[in-house]
């Protein structure tokens, strides 16, 4: 939580109003100034269709005051304007935070004058570029600057490039932080404010601007000026990052009246454009400035391109400045006093600012891979350069006496006809190239609708999963009153059956869900279109390969064109390495976000642990001791740090993965994404919506698992079911960060398997020491991984704490009298019960122990089985102690393993027949969930046979099975008793 409010820093957003003076057409309609400044930050707009005598219109004016965070009227400067409202944004953005200003407000009411300005005045485009180079200039000396520009505008709902006018519509796409990115922009670099000036004049140039009733200049689109600067400290270390803050400029055209503009025809569609995005902007800053701090309340930003497009600036990550613009004139009071009221409600909108941090080891992963492959490809083509020189060389031993001989010969180096062959040629690798970039566009888009659609499904599975948990709780309640016979009337049926509504943030995701859905089958087509043409120009261009050779009138020439064809083919492996790299950047993000969701979950466990602590300190709670120690080693844990420090090697570790662990994983990403989500007919989706991030997660995150759990209580098992363990269990199956899982054969581990492999000290393999690389921090990675280690260990005590003086009863006494009292008062109706206590007690300790006397007994009770009401008893003691266990807060199993085993709490006819006819050793093929059911079975008994018997209700963890003398009555007692009993245990612990 602590790291959360030191990343984040809220930030209000600041708003500035700026009255123009009133003009020459305003006076010529004999417009008064109903706009007035009072003060600093306020500003009073009287009702011009007021009299000021009127006393019964007096009581409805619509006269009202404004406050804002500055107020600028028509006496202020245009540096004036600057200073008090985007100075202050530069350092920032050198720091690495986003900003955006932008002026918003009617038609003609000085927007653009504001933010280009003229040559005379010059608006804040010009002065912050001037202030944000001079600011760079200032510290060049210890940082490396660049500082790229891109200017685009709005049009029609068009986003086209002012840089470059020649290019295609631009689109917007979200990427998998959910931040805006525009896709195919030019991005000029530049190193000095005239540069950049003289791309913003020859971007104005382009903006369409035209003449209208309501002003002479008026801008048609909304222009985005949109400058990055990214800074790099020189010192060359790790550490090292990359801040880049982004800083927005815009220039939002203005709403209008078609009364006062008397637009027609194209003028009119601009203004209903314009009109429409305007509006979709005011219904975000509604609600935005309604959900105050809640950011699960639903704004629609989807509604318009301009709002697509501030997304970041109005609710996210950005220091965000509105400059609101009015007429003075009463003839515009309807327009000033919308543009106050939504000016006003913007100023209860926070952002959520962060530094926008590109830490170097991410930068070093990417460049790796692209070296490499780069390397390896050079490599190969200088192989076919020599295998080429050997061929000529024993073809043509002189080939300058071939070109002496063409050149007699008169025919051109190039005949006509092998320009037309190259030229072909470039054409159709050049046409490649062009539909490479736009595959590896839309896999990128692919992927960021993916990461999307698991954000919503997560949500979605969330929340139906804590309302199956509540329905079930409900229903076990309901059930366990019935059994206790407190069936109070008429009570949680009725209660049971109330549908909780779906929060809005649920709904909300459904909706988002669909509308992406439909968006990945529109990418799915235009990808299926787009391959099938990639493969025709490739078979071309390799018929013209082909065609080549034979074609060239010399040995060089050919030679020559192969290198030319050697080239192209670099230039397509280059657009693919890009691709790949946009995938690992993808991956990583993806990596980012299930991070954060067990960030997220694990900050949740230990507010829960903590609360839970407060109540048992505060009401002095008895809490068992072994309950104590896990609570003690999780407290020392957490002074540790462990944690935190795993985390920062995981935040190391990305540095050193080289290419070809992505290259695959690329494929297994993009692949993942259309399996999932019905992209390919013949694959069946998911039917598990969390699938896909929770199965990459589990060999993406560094594997966590728990000790077997035949371990914990038996020493003395047979070899065979060791080697079995070591085969099945205690392998690691550790994510292998050079190859993919196919590569390495890997299967997903388990989730109990992936707790034991971080659990396991051997689980730093050779491979991940090779890449950890620094001795320290295998040393470091041992250390926590041991330390975790204790954990478990006093975990699986904790687990089979009843076993353990079961155990240790045989070893003290193996024909102790007790035992034999034991079975010598046995009910052939204890039969079920008895034979799984007893194969129990022959698991927890070797059968050599055992007297032939004991040996004999407890064989006769283990092959009497009768199936008698008891197991109904014993099974439904299970599941309250199944559902009892579940709920107490050390419960770190994940929902998969709870789920295998609450089957097999289900079988348990299957599974006690098992543990009847079970050799004494657990064998190496029973299954690990067995054990425990029959660990679960035999508490179960001994702690029903100690409460029928015990008087004190907070001794289970200390009962003696001595004390229970079973006979036929107790037996038929149990029934009643051991329910009770059970509940009051179940609520009590
Ligand atoms: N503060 C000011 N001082 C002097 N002149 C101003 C001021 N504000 C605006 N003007 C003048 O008003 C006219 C209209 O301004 P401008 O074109 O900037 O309006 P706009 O809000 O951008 O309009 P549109 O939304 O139609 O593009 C221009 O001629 C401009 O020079």
């Amino acid at each position: 939580m602590k790291d959360h409010k030191e990343k984040y820093s809220f930030h209000q957003f600041t708003v500035a109003l700026r009255v123009r003076p009133i003009n020459a057409s305003e006076l010529d309609e004999d417009a008064s100034i109903v706009a007035h400044k009072l003060g600093e930050q306020m500003m009073v707009l009287m009702d011009p269709t007021e009299c000021p005598v009127d006393l019964h219109k007096g009581n409805r004016s619509r006269e009202k005051t404004f406050i804002f965070d500055v107020v600028l009227d028509t006496e202020t400067s245009q540096e004036d304007v600057y200073e008090s409202t985007t100075k202050d944004l530069i350092d920032g953005v050198i720091s690495g935070y986003n900003a955006t200003v932008f002026a918003y407000g009617p038609t003609g009411v000085g927007k653009t004058y504001t933010m280009l300005g003229t040559d005379c005045e010059p608006g804040i485009y010009i002065r912050t570029l001037n202030d944000l180079f001079k600011a760079i200039e200032e510290t060049t000396d210890s940082m490396d600057y660049t500082v790229s520009m891109s200017y685009l505008e709005i049009y029609n709902e068009i986003v086209r490039d002012l840089l470059n006018p020649s290019s295609r519509v631009l689109e917007l796409r979200e990427d998998s932080k959910g931040a805006i990115q525009i896709t195919g922009i030019t991005e000029c670099s530049t190193s000095n404010a005239d540069e950049i000036m003289e791309l913003l004049r020859k971007g104005n140039k382009l903006r369409t601007q035209e003449p209208t009733g309501a002003n002479k200049t008026s801008s048609r689109s909304h222009a985005v000026l949109q400058v990055t600067v990214r800074k790099k400290t020189r010192v060359n270390n790790i550490h090292r990052g990359t801040f880049s803050g982004k800083l927005f400029m815009i220039d939002l055209a203005g709403s209008e009246r078609a009364s006062q503009t008397q637009n027609r025809g194209k003028r009119m569609k601009e203004g209903a454009h314009i009109n429409r995005s305007l509006l979709a902007l005011g219904n975000c800053i509604t609600a935005l400035s309604e959900r105050g701090g809640n950011r699960n309340h639903h704004v629609n930003f989807r509604d318009s391109k301009l709002t697509r497009l501030l997304k970041d600036s109005l609710g996210g990550n950005s220091r965000t400045v509105m400059i609101a613009h009015i007429s003075p004139a009463s003839t515009s009071f309807e327009e000033s006093r919308a543009t106050l009221i939504y000016a006003c409600r913007a100023k209860n909108i926070k952002t959520r600012v962060k530094k926008n941090l590109q830490n170097v080891s991410y930068h070093i992963a990417q460049y790796t891979s692209i070296i490499s492959e780069l390397h390896e490809e050079i490599e190969r083509l200088k192989e076919i350069v020599r295998q080429q020189e050997r061929e000529q060389k024993i073809k043509i031993p002189n080939i300058l006496n071939i070109q002496e001989r063409q050149q007699e010969t008169g025919s051109s180096f190039w005949s006509e006809e092998m320009v037309n062959l190259r030229d072909q040629l470039v054409g159709a690798f050049k046409e490649q190239m062009e539909m490479r970039r736009s595959l590896m566009q839309l896999e990128n888009t692919n992927i960021e609708l993916h990461v999307d659609t698991s954000r919503h499904l997560i949500t979605i599975a969330d929340w139906e999963q804590d309302k199956a948990r509540q329905d079930s709780k409900c229903q076990h309640e309901s059930k366990s009153l019935k059994l206790s016979g407190e069936i109070m009337m008429d009570i949680g049926d009725e209660e049971s059956e109330v549908d909780s509504p779906e929060p809005q943030e649920v709904i909300v995701a459904r909706e988002e869900l669909n509308m992406l859905l439909t968006e990945q089958k529109k990418t799915a087509i235009l990808k299926a279109e787009l391959l099938k043409r990639l493969a025709e120009t490739k078979c071309k261009a390799s018929q013209l390969e082909q065609l080549l050779p034979r074609q060239g009138s010399s040995e060089d020439q050919q030679e020559v064109l192969k290198l030319l064809c050697r080239v192209h083919e670099l230039e397509v492996g280059n657009t693919e390495l890009q691709a790949k790299a946009l995938c690992k950047d993808n991956l990583l993000c993806q990596k980012d976000f299930v991070i954060l969701h067990y960030q997220q979950r694990r900050a949740l466990r230990e507010q829960i642990i903590q609360e839970q602590r407060g109540l048992i300190e505060e009401y002095n709670l008895h809490v068992p001791s072994d309950l104590e120690k896990l609570y003690q080693l999780y407290s020392k844990d957490l002074e540790e740090r462990t944690l935190n420090r795993l985390q920062q090697l995981h935040s190391i570790l990305p540095s050193t993965i080289t290419n070809d662990s992505w290259s695959d994983c690329s494929g297994l990403i993009s692949e993942r994404s259309i399996l999932h989500f019905g992209m390919e007919p013949h694959q069946k989706p998911s039917s598990n919506s969390r699938t896909s991030v929770s199965s990459r997660a589990r060999f993406d995150l560094p594997p966590i698992v728990f000790e077997s759990d035949s371990d914990s209580y038996s020493s003395t098992s047979s070899p065979a079911s060791a080697q079995s363990r070591q085969n099945t269990n205690l392998s690691p199956t550790c994510f292998h960060p050079l190859k993919t899982p196919r590569q390495q054969n890997l299967h997903y581990p388990s989730p109990k398997e992936a707790v034991q492999n971080v659990l396991s000290p051997n689980s730093l393999d050779s491979e991940h020491r090779r890449i950890l690389s620094f001795p320290q921090l295998i040393k470091e990675a041992e250390d926590i991984v041991s330390g975790t280690k204790n954990i478990s260990l006093v975990a699986a005590r904790r687990r089979s704490r009843v076993p353990v003086p079961e155990s240790s009863l045989f070893t003290a006494n193996t024909n102790g009298p007790m035992l034999h009292h034991m079975l010598e008062n046995m009910n052939t109706k204890d039969a079920p019960s008895v034979s799984l206590w007893l194969s129990r007690m022959k698991k927890a300790t070797s059968v050599e122990r055992f007297s032939p006397e004991f040996r004999a007994k407890a064989d006769f009770w283990m092959s009497v089985q009768p199936k008698s009401k008891n197991q109904l008893v014993d099974k439904r003691a299970l599941k309250i102690k199944y559902r009892d266990r579940r709920s107490r807060s050390y419960d770190a199993i994940p929902a998969e393993f709870l789920k295998t085993k609450a089957q097999s709490v289900q079988r348990p006819n299957a599974d006690s027949k098992t543990h009847s006819k079970a050799t004494p050793n657990n064998g190496p093929s029973e299954t690990l969930m067995k054990p425990r059911f029959s660990h679960t079975v035999s508490s179960i008994i001994t702690i029903c046979k100690a409460t029928a018997s015990s008087e004190t209700e907070h001794q289970e963890d200390t009962l003696q099975i001595q004390k229970v003398k079973v006979t036929p009555q107790i037996t038929a007692q149990w029934d009643n008793t051991v329910r009770n009993k059970i509940l009051l245990l179940s609520k009590r612990v």
